[in-house]
């Protein structure tokens, strides 16, 4: 016999845990199913014996990001600057500087200024999406500047580090509107006064657990498989053969896991398929070397460190405020993360830390734990840090975004146009569908 909901919600991630307690707060009755045994989606913390956090998907906060801060406020959640000590350095040409090069901040500049003219809420109408999303970021950036090192290292930092792709399979476009969502190419890649600014104590997974407790009915391996439409409305089935009746199904699952995982009785018409098959997750595996102190800092450098080749394209100091310990974070983007994820863990430990020892010294050669999280190899994400179009995509299917099918809704970061990509954009997402099933007549089936 199914269970009867006025809302059925697919997916405990920071959407659907925002779309959740807005309906209850709105006197709905819903449940969110949930695949995993766990809240949170694409953050996770894990705990070392000594009671060191570490955060395994994303982690920080930023100005603007003004929901995330009200949750973490709202649930005595208490946030950390980001522990910022001395100078960031930048290996390019051979050599090691304390800045970027100034060409690479003149192309920045010139690409704010285009991503000023996209229209978020309205992509296919930007003026000149035509050219912009059939280019790739790196032909772009190879008709800008002679200097190939400059337009490589350009490429590695905006498709690298804010979408974790190679600059060659994201369009110019896609790389806009996405820094145009998150206030400008200084305000993603910054720390003071950018999205990297702050962190959360317990992580960001503990105001998700917190969000979770206060809604209540969160169905914990809810794998869902199907949702097939009937006379009353629609019926959501889980793996474990659990049925669910409901006039609405909220969907709060990365894009490319709603194409890979679940079934639509019809299917969806052709334009929302073709939309969802056509945002493809980025991809990255995050690493931490935790040391007995942050050694680094001994030389007055802050830790941080952009490269313009090798396999790690940014690191930085990750300790906590009240502890001893030193911790290196650093990322692997895009088709270095794939041919990486093919070598053992023991493996990608030896060449990573051979990188470590070039970057930092001999002193990062023994880190007292070395914690991999692959984000590819997770079923119910699929890569990260998110799903963006291909290029072409968004001509086609930008206008479809948000766009749902009848009772059938649509959130998750990949839908937001204020911080696509974050938690925030998550959030977001989430209370915009709950804010569209509240204006809805003949929600209730319960
Ligand atoms: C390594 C990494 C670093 C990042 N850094 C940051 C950062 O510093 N700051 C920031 O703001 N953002 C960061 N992000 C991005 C941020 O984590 C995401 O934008 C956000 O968590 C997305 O939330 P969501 O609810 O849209 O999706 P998700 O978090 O992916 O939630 C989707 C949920 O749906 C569940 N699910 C999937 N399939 C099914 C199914 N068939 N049935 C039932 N449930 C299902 C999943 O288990 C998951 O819980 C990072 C992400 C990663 C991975």
């Amino acid at each position: 016999m199914e269970k009867r909901y006025d809302v059925v919600i697919i997916g405990a991630g920071f959407a659907g845990l925002a779309a959740g307690l807005s309906l209850k707060k709105n006197g709905f009755k819903t449940v969110i199913l949930e695949a995993r045994n766990r809240v949170g989606g694409r953050t996770e913390t894990k705990w070392l014996e000594d009671g060191t956090q570490i955060d395994l998907g994303g982690q920080w906060l930023g100005p603007t990001q003004d929901r995330m801060y009200e949750l973490a406020a709202q649930y005595d959640v208490p946030t950390f600057p980001s522990q910022l000590f001395g100078k960031g350095q930048y290996h390019y040409l051979d050599d090691v500087h304390d800045q970027e090069p100034e060409e690479m901040l003149e192309l920045f500049e010139v690409i704010d200024e285009l991503a000023d003219q996209v229209n978020l809420d309205y992509p296919h109408k930007s003026p000149n999406i035509a050219n912009q999303d059939r280019m790739t970021l790196a032909s772009w950036l190879n008709l800008q500047t002679k200097d190939e090192e400059v337009a490589g290292f350009v490429g590695r930092m905006l498709a690298g580090g804010l979408l974790a792709s190679d600059a060659g399979e994201v369009s110019l476009f896609q790389m806009l509107y996405y820094i145009k969502a998150g206030n400008g190419v200084q305000s993603l890649l910054g720390a003071k006064g950018g999205a990297q600014q702050d962190r959360i104590v317990g992580g960001p997974q503990a105001i998700a657990e917190k969000m979770a407790d206060d809604y209540g009915s969160v169905f914990f391996e809810q794998i869902v498989k199907g949702v097939s439409k009937n006379e009353e409305g629609y019926l959501v089935e889980t793996r474990v053969g659990e049925l669910y009746l409901t006039t609405q199904v909220l969907i709060a699952v990365p894009p490319t896991v709603v194409n890979s995982k679940i079934t639509f009785t019809p299917e969806l018409p052709v334009w929302k398929k073709k939309t969802l098959q056509s945002i493809l997750p980025g991809s990255a595996s995050k690493y931490h070397a935790v040391y007995e102190q942050p050694f680094w800092r001994e030389s007055g450098l802050s830790g941080q460190r952009n490269m313009s080749e090798g396999l790690i394209i940014e690191s930085l100091d990750n300790s906590l405020v009240d502890q001893k310990k030193g911790i290196l974070t650093f990322f692997v983007y895009g088709i270095d993360s794939i041919q990486l994820s093919k070598l053992s863990e023991e493996e990608q430990k030896a060449r990573l830390i051979e990188e470590l020892v070039k970057l930092y010294g001999e002193q990062a050669r023994n880190p007292e734990h070395f914690i991999t999280q692959d984000w590819n190899e997770e079923p119910f994400t699929n890569g990260c840090f998110s799903g963006h179009f291909t290029p072409g995509g968004f001509i086609k299917y930008g206008e479809f975004l948000q766009s749902n099918v009848e009772g059938i809704h649509f959130a998750g970061t990949e839908t937001a146009t204020i911080w696509n990509g974050y938690f925030e954009g998550a959030v977001r997402s989430g209370e915009r569908e709950a804010q569209k099933i509240m204006m809805k007549k003949e929600v209730k089936l319960v």
